[in-house]
């Protein structure tokens, strides 16, 4: 019987999470989670900790800690049968504490990317707002200059990938994530990747992952992630 593989991808914004993580996905057909993805389809179904998330996320703010774990943790534990890859969760120090206490995590990766690298990128991003596509004009642009491929509706920028907020947010990033990190290192499960281009990083990450993930269809678990493990 297959080990069930749980993996979480940590990096600063524009680090290519998003990017790496539908790679991984595809190449070694694990589930990928991401923590915004729960959070909208909570809003979208108007569950108590989506109203709930919905407030903060307005005011642009993240969402507390207690109301994260209530969302995500008992979907994670739902997971008995496939194995994962989460994409924005633990964010803080305390969900990943939480996190720890539910299921034995066997990789984290984290992107090092340079602040000039994700600064250019991120001024480059364009976004769908109604569907969430990404594009960057270099990397991945649309078929049509400004416009979604799929809709044909006008791309935004976010006020968050400008300039002057970006080196906020890397900021706070790095105050953050280290923490985490640290007690990641301190497991002996994490994997730094560095580089400026995501295509450069990614032969490192599919090499590391061939020798960790069981390659079989499907991947059941001796050991579902349950509280109080
Ligand atoms: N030029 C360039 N752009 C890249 C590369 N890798 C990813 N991108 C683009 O950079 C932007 C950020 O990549 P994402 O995968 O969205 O990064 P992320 O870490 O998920 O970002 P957040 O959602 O803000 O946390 C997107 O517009 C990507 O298309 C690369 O190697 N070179
Ligand atoms: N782990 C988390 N902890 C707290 N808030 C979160 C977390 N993940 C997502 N969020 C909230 O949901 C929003 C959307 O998340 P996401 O899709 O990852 O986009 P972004 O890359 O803009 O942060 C975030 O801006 C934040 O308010």
């Amino acid at each position: 019987m297959a080990k069930l593989f749980r993996a979480v991808i940590m990096g600063p914004p524009g680090s290519g999470k998003g990017t790496i993580s539908e790679r991984i996905a595809q190449r070694f057909g694990l589930t990928r989670l991401s923590s915004g993805d729960f959070i909208r389809e909570n809003i979208a179904a108007n569950t108590d900790a989506g109203v709930l998330a919905k407030t903060y996320i307005e005011r642009g703010l993240l969402v507390p800690d207690h109301v994260m774990t209530r969302l995500l943790l008992p979907r994670l534990e739902e997971m008995t049968r496939h194995s994962w890859l989460m994409d924005g969760f633990p964010r803080t120090l305390a969900q990943a504490e939480a996190l720890n206490s539910t299921c034995d995590l066997d990789l984290v990766i984290s992107l090092n990317i340079p602040y000039e690298t994700l600064k250019e990128r991120l001024s480059d991003r364009w976004i769908h707002p109604a569907s969430g596509r990404v594009y960057n004009m270099g990397f991945n642009p649309p078929h049509v200059q400004g416009r979604d491929d799929i809709s044909g509706e006008p791309l935004i920028q976010h006020d968050d990938d400008k300039p002057e907020a970006l080196v906020a947010r890397l900021r706070h990033y790095k105050d953050v994530a280290k923490p985490i990190i640290d007690l990641y290192k301190s497991k002996g499960i994490l994997h730094t990747f560095s580089g400026t281009e995501t295509d450069r990083i990614w032969p490192y990450i599919n090499s590391l992952l061939s020798t960790k993930i069981p390659m079989e269809g499907t991947h059941r678990t001796q050991r579902p992630c349950t509280r109080g493990y």
